[in-house]
């Protein structure tokens, strides 16, 4: 495979920018080679500027639920593009765009739109902080929620790949306002509440866990989160930034039936454009200004550009028959798939999957549904893994700690190739 021009762009980039990406997780630093440094996309499939051609399971680390440059949502861009890019002020596709998320998001009532994930969580646990006149908030160790001061401790996603789960320059002050239990442990979060009683105002949480790789809830967490945040009164935030609009129209909340009082949501809701939201009841949310005393703002929040590319992709979710069933399907097939790979091969491989997301940890141990036992991978056998992917066409995330993602777009051949593919490259680890 020729990687030539790839390998040029990179050290150009170097120089002008730091790391020579916009975002960590790119630069494949966690799997020792030079990142693929693309040229377009269409459907599943990616052009690198080698002309390497890839079967894509990124979906650029989850929006592309429909595929890259769906046909419809390309004409809601060009054709909001052609009328401005931005006005600063109020658009009616912004109410549309609220309308729709509050249709389809069972425990969201009103909603505010930002420009990230980041964005939404941090403007999240800002208003919960106001609502409850409280400080401290629980996360997760290996739980991701943007790159908000507040969050980079115990941080998932690149900052685990990259072992930087705590970050210089968040000062001590804030890093001691959030504070850290165990996924799927609601004794470490009991705990918590019981040493810092009425101070905690929210917890916040990953209701399936996607960047320590995917570690679905065990039974009963979500429900005791929701029961303990109540009972000690404090506000319960799913960060559906992955989940939303992913398992299910409703999200993980529609798909476990656990009502969270705040949501944040962020990836497919911008149908590929950069694109954050948080919402909740109208009790809560009606707390933000203009007519509430907890600021929040955003010159391109409400993006025109933005919203018809995001709308025209919740709609496209909302209207097709069997979206998320034929998810299912696709998904199932491909668990199984490689499931069997690693069985005939004797790899030991614990899949994890829920619904259209899925991880293949390469560990010994027999399950993964802790933060240690997802760190319990091998990430250099992961590294070799992800190169033997590579050479085979398929493009993958190019760490042990992120997802697989399933999109409508993938046909019978993808997935199928998807499993050859990976059989090879296990045979080469192996
Ligand atoms: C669960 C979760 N929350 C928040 C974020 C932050 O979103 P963004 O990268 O758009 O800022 C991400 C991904 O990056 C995420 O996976
Ligand atoms: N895991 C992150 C989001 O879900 C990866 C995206 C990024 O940080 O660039």
């Amino acid at each position: 495979m020729n990687n030539n021009n790839s390998k040029q762009a990179f050290q150009e980039a170097q120089k002008a920018i730091p790391g020579g990406v916009n975002s960590p997780v790119r630069a494949f630093k966690s799997v020792g080679i030079d990142p693929i440094f693309i040229k377009k996309a269409k459907g599943t499939t990616v052009w690198d500027i080698d002309d390497n051609e890839y079967t894509d399971f990124v979906a650029s680390w989850g929006p592309l639920i429909l595929g890259h440059a769906h046909d419809d949502v390309v004409k809601a861009v060009t054709d909001a593009a052609s009328l401005g890019t931005s006005y600063g002020a109020p658009t009616l596709i912004e109410t549309e765009m609220a309308e729709q998320i509050v249709k389809m998001m069972p425990s969201i009532e009103k909603v505010r739109m930002v420009n990230s994930g980041t964005e939404a969580t941090m403007s999240a646990i800002r208003l919960a902080r106001g609502y409850t006149n409280r400080e401290l908030i629980i996360k997760f160790a290996g739980c991701y929620h943007g790159h908000g001061d507040s969050f980079l401790i115990k941080a998932g996603s690149g900052a685990i790949t990259l072992g930087l789960p705590d970050s210089p320059g968040v000062t001590k002050s804030t890093a001691k306002d959030t504070l850290t239990a165990d996924y799927n442990n609601l004794d470490s979060v009991q705990e918590l509440f019981d040493q810092h009683k009425d101070e905690i105002a929210a917890v916040i949480v990953e209701p399936v866990a996607g960047n320590m790789g995917v570690v679905p809830p065990a039974d009963g967490f979500l429900e005791g989160l929701r029961k303990m945040t109540k009972d000690n009164g404090a506000l319960l935030i799913f960060d559906e930034v992955i989940t939303g609009f992913r398992l299910a129209k409703g999200g993980a909340q529609e798909y476990y039936n656990v009502m969270p009082d705040l949501t944040t949501l962020g990836k497919i809701i911008g149908g590929g454009l950069p694109v954050g939201a948080y919402g909740g009841s109208a009790e809560i949310m009606d707390m933000l200004a203009p007519i509430g005393p907890v600021y929040q703002a955003g010159t391109l929040s409400g993006n025109p550009l933005a919203m018809a590319a995001g709308l025209t992709a919740l709609k496209k979710l909302d209207e097709t028959p069997n979206a998320y069933e034929e998810l299912e399907k696709k998904a199932q097939f491909v668990e199984e798939g490689l499931k069997l790979n690693a069985q005939e091969l004797g790899l030991n491989v614990v899949l994890n999957r829920v619904g259209s997301m899925m991880t293949a940890f390469f560990t010994d141990s027999e399950q993964v549904a802790s933060f240690d036992e997802a760190m319990s991978s091998d990430t250099s056998k992961y590294a070799d893994y992800f190169k033997g992917m590579v050479e085979n066409g398929l493009y993958i995330a190019p760490s042990q700690f992120e997802c697989l993602f399933i999109s409508m777009a993938h046909t019978e051949k993808d997935l199928e190739k998807l499993i050859k593919g990976n059989r090879k490259a296990l045979e080469a680890i192996k």
